[in-house]
């Protein structure tokens, strides 16, 4: 569908075919919404968008802090189950940092596309940026803990997360003590393009003036408004489900970080309704917890060349034991496995620990940890809450700061 408006841009901001009704929520910086009509929240800057929602950094003026405001795509508002989750993940002192994004607050707010689902969480950006800021102080055993700590806290609450990769894990952010007029000076004008219609008889009220495109906040991060050690956050529960719910829904995780359980019903025999369950997150955060350690992608999404099967499937045979007869088709490639083959794979990623500041006690360390998350019979992963115990966590060496502020 070619877009309705003149000046289409195709990207870095939302698609403008989705202003129209049961789509998003048109809104622009300097606007204000609340539960109940109310002017609680006063919008600042765009933050990103996704496949169902707009993000955007806001002022909330009655508790005097600033908060991420997501709202969601009017078809989806009845069928969201984050809100939901996200209220399950709640916590209220004495525990206080649970690595998991809190919810703040959340309502419902009318357009002229319907009705929006909004929620006010706290502020938080990638990991991974955070940890080229300078002055951060890189300690990888413990953001290894954090991101466990937060993954046993989920499932602990009966959630499942679904999406693990490491853009999903985040890190707060504090801009509290700066007002909106002082981020706006601060960042300058956002860029924005106008929206105008071919249509003239267009409803005005279901799209915004303009598109607007998130100001480049690297200049506010690295001016110190994060924690010199990272306060880890599991972010985006947009696919999660609740554990008991069943049959699981369809697996979200991109296939680098999709469980094999989950990875070869797809590829092999198209059942995109496979069944997974919490297992399937321990895997998805070992590999996760492997690129953001520096020990580089264990596993590659895309095919290879020779078969319709993605790298990874490859990759995980030569990790584990012959994937079982049932998987077995035509197509299939040889099997690999080997212990050796397996020891070869992993001795690349001890290679790459090191070689970014890692003791060789501290890799084969968390080498062992991920050997234990990674492993190819879902009922063989254990639990997050019994990964903390890992002698890696456990250690009583002396940490070491390894203050890595290049790039990872
Ligand atoms: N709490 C937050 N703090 C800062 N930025 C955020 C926050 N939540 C979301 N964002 C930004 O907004 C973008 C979209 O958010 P999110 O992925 O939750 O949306 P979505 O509609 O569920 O998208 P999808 O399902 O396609 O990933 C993120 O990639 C991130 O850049």
């Amino acid at each position: 569908m070619a877009s309705p408006f003149v000046f289409s841009v195709a990207e870095d901001v939302e698609d403008d075919r989705n202003y129209q009704p049961g789509g998003l929520f048109p809104v622009k910086v300097g606007d204000s919404l609340g539960p109940e009509g109310s002017t609680r929240y006063r919008i600042v800057a765009k933050l990103g968008y996704g496949s169902y929602s707009t993000v955007w950094l806001a002022r909330d003026l009655v508790a005097k802090r600033t908060v991420a405001v997501k709202i969601v795509r009017a078809s989806e508002t009845e069928t969201s189950r984050e809100a939901a989750i996200l209220e399950r993940l709640r916590v209220s002192p004495p525990l206080t940092d649970p690595a998991v994004l809190q919810l703040l607050d959340s309502f419902k707010v009318t357009s002229a596309n319907g009705t929006h689902q909004v929620l006010v969480t706290e502020l938080a950006i990638r990991l991974t940026d955070v940890l080229k800021l300078p002055r951060i102080e890189v300690n990888t055993r413990n953001i290894v803990r954090q991101v466990l700590e937060g993954l046993a806290f989920i499932h602990e609450r009966g959630v499942v997360h679904g999406d693990l990769y490491p853009d999903n894990i985040g890190a707060t952010v504090d801009l509290d003590s700066l007002s909106e007029i002082d981020i706006w000076e601060r960042c300058g004008p956002p860029t924005i393009v106008p929206l105008v219609a071919y249509d003239p008889a267009r409803d005005a009220a279901s799209f915004p003036p303009h598109l607007t495109y998130g100001p480049d906040l690297d200049g506010l991060w690295k001016k110190g408004f994060t924690p010199r050690e990272p306060h880890v956050r599991i972010l985006d529960l947009g696919c999660a489900y609740l554990a008991e719910q069943s049959p699981s829904p369809r697996c979200h995780t991109p296939r680098a970080y999709m469980a094999p359980e989950v990875l070869f019903p797809t590829i092999a025999h198209d059942n995109r309704d496979a069944q997974w369950d919490w297992r399937a997150d321990i895997w998805a955060m070992g590999c996760t917890i492997c690129t953001i350690a520096r020990g580089g992608v264990l596993f590659h999404g895309g095919f290879t060349v020779w078969t319709r099967w993605p790298d990874a499937v490859e990759a995980h045979q030569r990790i584990g034991w012959p994937i079982s007869r049932q998987f077995r088709t035509k197509s299939n490639p040889k099997v690999f496995y080997t212990p050796e083959a397996a020891d070869a794979l992993w001795a690349t990623t001890l290679l790459h620990l090191q070689r970014w500041g890692q003791t060789a006690e501290d890799a084969q360390g968390l080498v062992a940890l991920l050997r234990r998350m990674l492993v190819i019979d879902p009922m063989e992963r254990p639990t997050a809450s019994e990964l903390l115990k890992d002698p890696y966590l456990i250690s009583t060496t002396t940490l070491l700061n390894e203050n890595v502020s290049s790039s990872i």
